[in-house]
């Protein structure tokens, strides 16, 4: 279970997490929310290791991660796959997927037969170029990339921005079978409320950098939670 406690976050002088806690259990998904710049890609960014916390603390299955570097959060488990996805548009997608390596032994190099499973459209293209591909192709990849290191925790920044209607399902059939697997928390950062609403297990809303909803499916109020993603 990864465990996120009383988080602080600055960039510069201006305090953008004020004590944000939340837990992401191993078998489910676990949704936070908000309107745009209330510091949800902080928080990923912080659990990744993509930008120092001030404060607080992350664990994961009881052990303090201490402020680490992204490689070594990779390293620990978590996979992160950015806003944007972050796809290196001149390499092939077999080039981009074999990034995904950089944390991994020599003898785990190896593109694991599940990933076209989950994504056969990757096979078909593996020799095209990143920036060739549609949007929501990029997002598949940078989804498959983020699971070629097996990791325990995958964090999903804003999946369904800017994709279409099929693809944002086949992404919501592909984060169900992960968390089905039963050995991976999801933490997925999303406003597409119905979305986030049908797939996630557990849901944190943010406002200005505090956490001002939680709860379990089933015990969140839905028009409460509507409220604090509606603008
Ligand atoms: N590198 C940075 N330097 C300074 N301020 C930043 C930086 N990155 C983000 N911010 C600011 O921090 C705040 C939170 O941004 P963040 O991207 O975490 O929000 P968000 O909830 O993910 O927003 P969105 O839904 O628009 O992606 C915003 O006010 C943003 O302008």
């Amino acid at each position: 279970m990864l465990s996120v406690e009383n988080l602080t976050l600055k960039y510069g002088q201006s305090q953008i997490l004020h004590g944000v806690s939340l837990t992401a259990e191993p078998g489910k998904v676990t949704a936070v929310t908000g309107t745009n710049g209330v510091g949800k890609t902080s928080l990923l960014k912080a659990i990744a290791g993509r930008h120092p916390y001030a404060g607080g603390t992350i664990t994961l299955d009881g052990q303090p991660l201490h402020h680490l570097n992204a490689y070594q959060a990779a390293r620990a488990g978590i996979a992160y796959v950015p806003q944007g996805r972050e796809v290196f548009p001149l390499l092939t997608v077999q080039e981009n997927l074999e990034t995904g390596f950089a944390c991994l032994p020599r003898s785990e190099h190896g593109v694991p037969e599940h990933i076209f499973e989950l994504f056969p459209i990757l096979k078909d293209f593996l020799q095209r170029r990143g920036g060739d591909l549609s949007g929501g192709q990029q997002q598949q990849l940078a989804i498959a990339r983020a699971l070629i290191s097996r990791p325990r925790v995958l964090l999903l920044d804003e999946p369904t921005e800017g994709i279409q209607p099929n693809i944002i399902q086949q992404i919501g059939r592909v984060s169900a079978q992960l968390r089905d697997q039963g050995d991976m928390a999801i933490i997925l950062v999303e406003q597409y409320f119905d979305f986030m609403w049908d797939l996630a297990d557990s849901f944190t809303a943010m406002s200005r950098g505090e956490v001002t909803l939680s709860g379990r499916a089933g015990e969140v109020d839905r028009e409460a939670l509507l409220a604090r993603v509606s603008i």
